[in-house]
C-alpha cells in the first residue's frame, strides 16, 4: 500500500507536572528531577505534507519564534540528519498553548513532528530511538513520544508508566513569562528533596520545588495560585507560569473558567489516556 503523504490536524497535547521535585544536580549543572507528567486533551495543532525536494518549511507565522528556531523545524531536520532521509515537509503549526507556560508546548510540537514524519517518511525509528533523538531537542520531548502519563526521573529521560484515573482540570495562565533558566539558577531553589519511590507517589506529600522561587520573583504567579485555590488545591506546572487545579467535573471546570479575572486566561482540560499519534510508532 502506498505510504500517505499528508497528516492533518494532529494534536500536540499539553502536559501538567502533578508534582516536581528537584532531587540533585548533574556535573553539567542540569538538575535531576522527579515528576508525575500527565497528558491533557488540549494543545497545539499541526498538519504535515511530504515534499520530494528535501526542504523543511513551516507555513505561516508563529509569534516570537523564527522559522529556523521553531522546535518543529528543528525536529524535522534532526530526523532527516539522523536517518539520511531525503524527503522534506511543509508543516503548519497552530499554537493554542501559551509559550513558556510550563505546559510543554514547544516540546510537544517537536514530539508530534517526530512521530508524524517518522511515519510519513517511513524512516522506521522505534519509540525508544525517537525518545533518545527527542531528548536532544528538550527534556520534555521523550515524555510526549512515550505517549502516556509517566513517573519521570533524571532530566526527563527515565520514564515509567503511571496508571492514573481520568480527571478534569482548570489551567490558568497568569500572562507572565517565567524563564526556566532563571528559576533553576536561583540561590533559593531547594535542590535536595528526598527522592520518592514510584509506589509512594500517591500517598506521599508532594509539591513543585520550583513554585516558591517563581512566586517570589513573579507575584502574578502567586496571585493566580491564591485565586484558583479558592476553588480547589492549586499548584504551578513545570517552571511556570501556568497554574492548575484538579476539579470534580466538566461543569465545575467551566464555572471556574467563566469566573476567571479578565487579566488572566483560563481553560478547562481533561486528562488524556494516550497520545493520539502513539499508534504510529512501534515499541
Ligand atoms: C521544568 C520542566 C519540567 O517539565 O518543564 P517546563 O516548565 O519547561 O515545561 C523541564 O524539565 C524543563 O526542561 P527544558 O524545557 O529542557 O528546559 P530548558 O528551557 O531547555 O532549560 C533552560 C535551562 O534551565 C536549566 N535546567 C533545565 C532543566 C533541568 N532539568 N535542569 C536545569 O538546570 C538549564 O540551565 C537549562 O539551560
Ligand atoms: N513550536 C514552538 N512552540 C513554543 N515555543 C517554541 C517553539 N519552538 C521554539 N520555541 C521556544 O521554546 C520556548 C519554550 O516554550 P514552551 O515549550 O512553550 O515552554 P514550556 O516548556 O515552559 O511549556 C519558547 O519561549 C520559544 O522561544
Amino acid at each position: 500500500m502506498a505510504r500517505p503523504r499528508t497528516l492533518g490536524n494532529c494534536l500536540a497535547p499539553a502536559k501538567l507536572n502533578l508534582f516536581l521535585h528537584v532531587v540533585g544536580r548533574r556535573a553539567d549543572g542540569y538538575h535531576l528531577l522527579q515528576s508525575a507528567f500527565r497528558l491533557l486533551d488540549w494543545g497545539d495543532r499541526l498538519s504535515f505534507s511530504v515534499r520530494d525536494d528535501g526542504l523543511v518549511r513551516r507555513l505561516g507565522e508563529v509569534s516570537g519564534v523564527a522559522e529556523a528556531d521553531d522546535l518543529v523545524v528543528r525536529a524535522a531536520r534532526l530526523l532527516q540528519a539522523s536517518t539520511g532521509c531525503t524527503l522534506g515537509a511543509d508543516i503548519t503549526l497552530t499554537k493554542h498553548l501559551p509559550m513558556g507556560g510550563g505546559l510543554g508546548g514547544g516540546s510537544s510540537d517537536a514530539a508530534t513532528t517526530l512521530l508524524a514524519l517518522n511515519h510519513l517518511w517511513g524512516t522506521g525509528l522505534g519509540r525508544e530511538q525517537l525518545q533518545t533523538l527527542g531528548l536532544r531537542l528538550g527534556a520534555d520531548v521523550p515524555f510526549f513520544i512515550f505517549g502516556r502519563d509517566a513517573f519521570v526521573e533524571g532530566i526527563g529521560e527515565r520514564l515509567q508508566p503511571l496508571a492514573l484515573p481520568p480527571r478534569w482540570y482548570v489551567v490558568l495562565s497568569p500572562q507572565v513569562s517565567v524563564p526556566t533558566a532563571e528559576i533553576f539558577s536561583s540561590q533559593d531553589l531547594t535542590r535536595n528533596t528526598e527522592p520518592l519511590k514510584i509506589a509512594d507517589f500517591a500517598t506521599g506529600t508532594t509539591r513543585n520545588d520550583l513554585q516558591a522561587v517563581a512566586c517570589r520573583r513573579y507575584p502574578e504567579v502567586a496571585a493566580a495560585i491564591d485565586w484558583l485555590a479558592q476553588h480547589a488545591p492549586a499548584r504551578m506546572t513545570g517552571s511556570g507560569a501556568c497554574v492548575f487545579a484538579q476539579v470534580g467535573s466538566a461543569d465545575e471546570a467551566q464555572r471556574i473558567v467563566a469566573s476567571c479575572p479578565p487579566q488572566w486566561q483560563a481553560w478547562p482540560a481533561r486528562s488524556l489516556a494516550q497520545h493520539p499519534l502513539a499508534h504510529l510508532v512501534e515499541g
